[in-house]
């Protein structure tokens, strides 16, 4: 039998609609003041806008007569969790949680109040869940277009100091590589690794296995010319999280970004015998790769402090390196050196002292 609402229970129907409109309302302007000061988009911050205002519509003076809040012992309740945030993402999730759920609400209670309540709720819930999809897509691409040092990991007993310490030193991207241990240590070390990296508000990318990047929720993951491709890897992974593609020749290049990948990786530079075996590509495919690329890429494969100047002198402002970084003594320092180098590249190129590349 379906239970109607007796008019003697309408007053809580309407505290109830008013309450979760409010909530609904709140968790919008929140997410909307980070689309718009934090990312700088006006398109994400004019979406959430627009969820506002549809709210609005339903929030009648009529609906908000009804409420009582010295008599409401909700007002009273709050967890813990809500009395810290341990970052911008952690915000923003709880706050996309609110809505969802206040929607939730609004959609089931709704169907009492309107016939059209009920619809419309839930059209705007899943609207939300593909906001949420955005943007947290948008944030990660507009890290990794920060990001012009690119630390692949190797594994021993110092790992993770080892990231820690690169991290303090300005690093915001890391790769998780490990092709020796078995798969309880690396979904472990993964794991570890993300939480820190996420800690300093760091991208953290897995090589080769999208299973471990999804069990551990990494940002993406880095695919060489034989694992799998990328439209399977996007396939599991969604459309908000990275995929980056080692690329060797000018063919690869071009397939990679055909095929969708985020960023690329350009080399070898230079014989490494991190990658043994492996011939160089060297800095004439780098200078094809700075005329070539339109999406973010990496030249990789030798590369340290020596021999950066004749690597950017091609035009390459991003590098991902291993041993540079992680056999270095002072970790944070050659962070610190590399960064400042390519930032000063950077500036020099912007102010033409350099010729621009074609
Ligand atoms: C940034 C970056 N570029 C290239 C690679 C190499 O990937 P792949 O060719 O799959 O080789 P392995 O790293 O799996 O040995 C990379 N890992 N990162
Ligand atoms: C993992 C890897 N991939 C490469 C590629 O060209 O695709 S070169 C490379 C190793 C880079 O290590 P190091 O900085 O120690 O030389
Ligand atoms: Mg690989």
């Amino acid at each position: 039998m379906e239970e109607q609402f007796s008019p003697l229970a309408q007053p809580i129907l309407y505290r109830i609609l008013d309450a979760n409109l409010d909530r609904t309302r709140e968790g919008l302007r929140i997410i909307e003041e980070w689309c718009r000061f934090g990312l700088n988009s006006g398109e994400l911050a004019e979406e959430c806008k627009h969820l506002r205002q549809e709210v609005a519509r339903w929030h009648t003076m009529n609906l908000r007569s009804y409420r009582n809040t010295i008599d409401d012992p909700g007002t009273e309740l709050t967890h813990p969790q809500e009395e810290q945030r341990s970052g911008i993402e952690q915000l923003l999730q709880a706050n996309f949680c609110r809505v969802q759920e206040a929607l939730r609400v609004l959609e089931e209670y709704g169907k009492l109040y309107h016939p059209e309540m009920g619809k419309t709720f839930k059209q705007m819930r899943y609207q939300v869940y593909t906001l949420e999809t955005r943007l947290l897509a948008h944030d990660r691409h507009k890290l990794l277009l920060n990001s012009y040092l690119y630390l692949v990991t190797s594994p021993g007993e110092r790992l993770l100091s080892i990231v820690e310490a690169a991290l303090q030193g300005g690093l915001t991207l890391v790769q998780y590589r490990d092709k020796t241990s078995d798969d309880e240590t690396r979904l472990k070390t993964a794991q570890k690794l993300c939480q820190l990296c996420h800690r300093y508000n760091a991208l953290f990318l897995v090589n080769d296995r999208v299973d471990i990047a999804v069990a551990v929720d990494a940002d993406g993951v880095h695919l060489g010319q034989n694992d799998i491709p990328i439209e399977l890897a996007r396939q599991i992974l969604g459309p908000q999280r990275l995929i980056g593609r080692s690329t060797h020749s000018p063919e690869d290049l071009k397939r990679a970004i055909q095929e969708g990948a985020d960023y690329i990786g350009v080399g070898p530079v230079y014989e490494t015998p991190t990658k043994a075996g492996r011939a160089a590509a060297g800095l004439e495919y780098v200078r094809h790769a700075v005329k070539n690329s339109m999406i973010p890429w990496f030249a990789i494969g030798g590369i340290d402090m020596n021999n950066l100047d004749d690597v950017m002198a091609t035009g390459c402002d991003r590098i991902a390196v291993v041993r540079s970084i992680m056999n270095a003594e002072q970790p944070t320092l050659v962070t610190q050196y590399f960064l400042s180098q390519l930032n000063r590249f950077r500036n020099l190129k912007s102010y033409k002292v350099l010729p621009k590349q074609p």
